[in-house]
C-alpha cells in the first residue's frame, strides 16, 4: 500500500536577500513524503524566483499528478520540471534507501559584509579553509582589494568567487589588476567572471585565474568539456532535474576532468542536508555550496547540524493532499 502527503510551505527570508534584482522576501515551496510498506522518503519540491523557468503552481500541478499516477502504483516518468524532478525523486531515493544517510556538513561558508568580522570567522575555519565570496556587486577594483586582502592575510585560504555574469571584460580586469600573482592560485575558482562565456575565457587567459561554470549549465549549447583555466562546473540540483540527472551530470564532469561542485538554490534545511548527503554520496572530497541557511529565518521539518534557527514541523504546515 502507498499513501502519500504533500504540503505548502512559505518561510520568511532575512531583509535584503535580492536575487537578479528582485527581492525575495519569502522562500515558498512544497515538502512531500511518500510511505511504502513502513518505509517513508521525503523531497522539498521549491523552484527557485528568476532562475528556475517553471512556476509554483506549474511546480504544484506537475507534483500532484505525479504523486496520483504513483499511487495508483505505476512508475511514472519524473515529470518535466526540474525543481519537481529533484523533489520527488530525493524522495524516491529515500523511501527505497539509495540515499546514504552520511553527509558532507562542511559547506564552503559565504563571506558577505565586513572585512574585519570575516578575518575571524575564516581563522577559524577548520581543516581546509575554503569560502566563497560574491564578486561583481560593487565596484571591482574594491572585489580585487577585499580579495587580495583576504588571500595575503591567510595563508592558507583558498576563495572560490561568483561573479554571476556581473562583469564587462574592462571590470573584470580592473579586478584582476588588484589581486597580487602570487595569491591567484589560491582562488579555486571564479563562477561565471563576463556576460559571455567566451569573455570569461578570455578573462582566465589574461589573468590567469581559473574558471568555473554555473549558469552556462542550463543553456541549449552547453556540453561539460575540458577547456584550458576551466576547473569547475556548479551543480544545483533544484535546477537541474531528478537525482539520476545529478548524477549523469558529476559523471560528466568528473570525465572532463572538472570538480564538480553541488549547490543550492536556497533550498529550505530539508533540501540543504539532502544535498550534503548527496554531495557525500557524489562528490566526496569537495566542499558543496551550501551556507544558504542563514539568509532564512527558520529551518523547515528537518535542522541543520548547529544551526539554532526555530525549526517548523511538517504538521504546522498547510496541507495540499
Ligand atoms: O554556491 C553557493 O555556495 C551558494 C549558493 C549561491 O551562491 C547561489 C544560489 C542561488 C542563486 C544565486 O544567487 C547564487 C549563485 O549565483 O550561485
Ligand atoms: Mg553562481
Amino acid at each position: 500500500m502507498r499513501s502519500a502527503q504533500i504540503w505548502r510551505y512559505s518561510l520568511p527570508m532575512e531583509a535584503g536577500v535580492v536575487l537578479r534584482n528582485q527581492r525575495l522576501k519569502s522562500r515558498d515551496g512544497m515538502v512531500v513524503r511518500l510511505c511504502e510498506e513502513g518505509r517513508e522518503g521525503w523531497g522539498e519540491v521549491a523552484p527557485l524566483p528568476g532562475f528556475s523557468l517553471e512556476s509554483l503552481a506549474e511546480a504544484e500541478r506537475q507534483t500532484l499528478d505525479w504523486v496520483d499516477d504513483w499511487l495508483a502504483e505505476n512508475n511514472p516518468d519524473w515529470p518535466s520540471a526540474p525543481s519537481v524532478a529533484f523533489g520527488l525523486s530525493c524522495a524516491q531515493a529515500e523511501l527505497t534507501g539509495e540515499l546514504p544517510l552520511a553527509a558532507e556538513y562542511r559547506a564552503a561558508p559565504l563571506c558577505t559584509g565586513d572585512p574585519d568580522e570575516l578575518f575571524a570567522m575564516l581563522q577559524a575555519l577548520p581543516g581546509d579553509k575554503i569560502a566563497k565570496v560574491k564578486v561583481g556587486l560593487y565596484e571591482a577594483v574594491r572585489d580585487g582589494m577585499v580579495v587580495n586582502l583576504l588571500l595575503e592575510a591567510i595563508g592558507d585560504l583558498r576563495l572560490r568567487l561568483d561573479a554571476n555574469r556581473g562583469w564587462t571584460p574592462l571590470k573584470a580586469r580592473q579586478f584582476a589588476k588588484y589581486v597580487n600573482p602570487e595569491v591567484r592560485s589560491r582562488i579555486a575558482f571564479i563562477e561565471e567572471p563576463c556576460q559571455t562565456r567566451e569573455q570569461s575565457r578570455e578573462f582566465a587567459r589574461e589573468s590567469g585565474i581559473a574558471i568555473a561554470w554555473d549558469e552556462s549549465l542550463r543553456e541549449a549549447d552547453f556540453t561539460f568539456e575540458a577547456e584550458p583555466h576551466l576547473v569547475a562546473v556548479v551543480i544545483k540540483p533544484t535546477l537541474t532535474g531528478s537525482l539520476e540527472r545529478v548524477r549523469q551530470q558529476v559523471a560528466q564532469a568528473r570525465a572532463a576532468g572538472l570538480e564538480a561542485v553541488i549547490s543550492s538554490s536556497i533550498e529550505s534545511s530539508l533540501g540543504l542536508t539532502q544535498m550534503a548527503r548527496i554531495a557525500a554520496w557524489l562528490t566526496p572530497g569537495t566542499l558543496p555550496g551550501l551556507d544558504t541557511l542563514s539568509l532564512m529565518e527558520a529551518q523547515l521539518v528537518r535542522p541543520w547540524p548547529g544551526s539554532s534557527l526555530p525549526v517548523i514541523a511538517h504538521s504546522a504546515l498547510e496541507r495540499v493532499r
